[in-house]
């Protein structure tokens, strides 16, 4: 058992016991629907701490969400989709829109969470069919941890929801509380097929080169499918499970929009966080290793901080950064130095950006003015999508695309790379690398391949590559 004590946390609370749930919360929410005081109210709860990934694998529903922030202050386990919105275009100002109209009048603390695609307009893959272009949900429970708080939270649409207070009170009932963690088991995969192969790829980034021989474009992300077949269908929460435990200090996300389906990713990388009237974004670009020894390591972070070529990578996503985010801000500003972001197996260069939000500056707007950064399309960004959409031989589907929450005057959206789908027995790995003047293709090849070496050990797999 690995139950914490309850009273071990700060300033303890009385917490509900999972069998005295159903009559406690449930005769809150027939209250609740009695008399609606929000358009979304939001009952909350307080539980023992628990796992939240094995709460999230013990529920009989199939929609189910995890995010967890790169501090891992917060985390989230959530379930089903009360409201669900859709967008063909999802990262606009005005996509969002009806959303944040809803969080205007909803209670404190309500959360819409979603993502979407990379490119709205590229065409689209059979095992990306289940994620939508783009979407944003209000899950039905979620268990929450803040600080060192666990919450089950039950969100209510009483316009919807006032017709069906047994079934939801029956769903309550239905939640499981498993008392252990998870204990992954993963199978080790059968093949591997690259997308595009090593020729393919050569290919491209010749191409990218010769686009910037003639003037067409500065800098364009690449990026490459590894897929990967197994004897038997993944369990994409073991995975992410594995995941989470080698990648500290990452965002830690997974999306399952149906059964055996899933999106799951650990990234280093943020989009942008709101709170407070403020922004704050980072342009994390260049990449180097982590040492075998402190020698080596330092070695590694000398080399990358003084590699022309990184910094060239790295400039092109901090100077459109602060060039989108400059309309939305009253006064807005970057770290003077380059400095790197270390993981436990890499290291990127990294520049801070914060801004004080004008007035009245929707989350939809932030979006809409990030995404994409020439992290993970290039510069010019137009010409770098078209590049992408023309050379790249498959469907980047959610990967590169915001994922995250957005409440009524905060947010947070993490940039989804080092991320994977898994879809039944199969799964694809996605990973890229920023081509500039001065990139060398097989280098580039093989800063995908550390970029995916997380996955990679976790499920063992380069035993049984050839
Ligand atoms: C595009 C990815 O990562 C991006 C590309 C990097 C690079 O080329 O050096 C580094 C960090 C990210 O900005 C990815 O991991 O898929
Ligand atoms: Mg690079």
């Amino acid at each position: 058992m690995r139950r914490m004590d309850p009273s071990a946390v700060e300033g303890a609370l009385p917490v509900c016991a999972p069998e005295e749930l159903p009559r406690v919360l449930g005769s809150r929410i027939r209250r609740a629907l009695r008399q609606p005081t929000a358009e979304i109210v939001q009952l909350r709860c307080p539980v023992a701490p628990l796992d939240l990934l094995a709460w999230l694998a013990a529920q009989p529903e199939p929609v189910r969400f995890y995010w967890a922030d790169r501090e891992n202050a917060e985390a989230v386990a959530a379930l089903g989709a009360v409201l669900l919105h859709e967008a063909t275009h999802p990262l606009t100002r005005e996509a969002l829109a009806p959303v944040e109209d809803r969080l205007r009048r909803a209670d404190p603390g309500v959360r819409f969470y979603g993502g979407g695609r990379f490119d709205s307009r590229a065409p689209v893959a059979p095992h990306w069919e289940p994620f939508g272009a783009g979407r944003f949900w209000l899950p039905r429970f979620e268990l929450r941890r803040e600080a060192n708080r666990y919450w089950l939270v039950c969100n209510l649409v009483p316009e919807l929801d006032r017709e069906r207070v047994e079934t939801i009170v029956e769903a309550l009932r239905a939640l499981r509380w498993p008392e252990m963690p998870l204990t992954p088991e993963l199978p080790l995969p059968l093949d591997r097929r690259d997308t595009p192969d090593q020729t393919g790829w050569m290919r491209n980034v010749a191409r990218a080169l010769d686009a910037f021989r003639r003037g067409q474009m500065e800098k364009v992300v690449l990026a490459r499918q590894v897929q990967y077949a197994f004897g038997e269908a993944l369990d994409g929460l073991a995975l992410l499970q594995r995941l989470q435990e080698a990648t500290p200090g990452c965002f830690h996300f997974y999306y399952q929009p149906e059964p055996g389906t899933a999106f799951l990713g650990a990234s280093p990388e943020r989009l942008f966080r709101r709170a407070d009237g403020h922004v704050w974004s980072e342009a994390v670009a260049g990449t180097r290793p982590r040492g075998r020894t402190e020698a080596d390591d330092a070695r590694l972070a000398a080399e990358l901080l003084q590699s022309e070529k990184d910094r060239r990578e790295q400039y092109y996503v901090q100077q459109s950064i602060v060039e989108e985010l400059r309309p939305l801000c009253e006064a807005l500003d970057a770290d003077p130095q380059l400095s790197e972001m270390t993981l436990a197996r890499g290291r990127h260069l990294y520049t801070g950006i914060r801004g004080r939000l004008r007035p009245n500056v929707p989350t939809g707007a932030l979006l809409e003015a990030l995404h994409p950064t020439p992290a993970v399309g290039g510069y010019p960004r137009a010409a770098a999508m078209e590049a992408i959409r023309t050379w790249e031989p498959f469907d980047r589907g959610w990967y590169t695309g915001p994922i995250g929450w957005l409440g009524a005057d905060a947010a947070e959206f993490a940039v989804a790379i080092r991320c994977g789908l898994v879809a039944g027995r199969h799964l694809y790995l996605y990973s890229g690398a920023g081509i500039v003047e001065g990139s060398v293709p097989t280098l580039e090849w093989d800063e995908i391949e550390h970029k995916i070496s997380d996955f990679v050990n976790v499920l063992g797999l380069e035993l049984r590559r050839s």
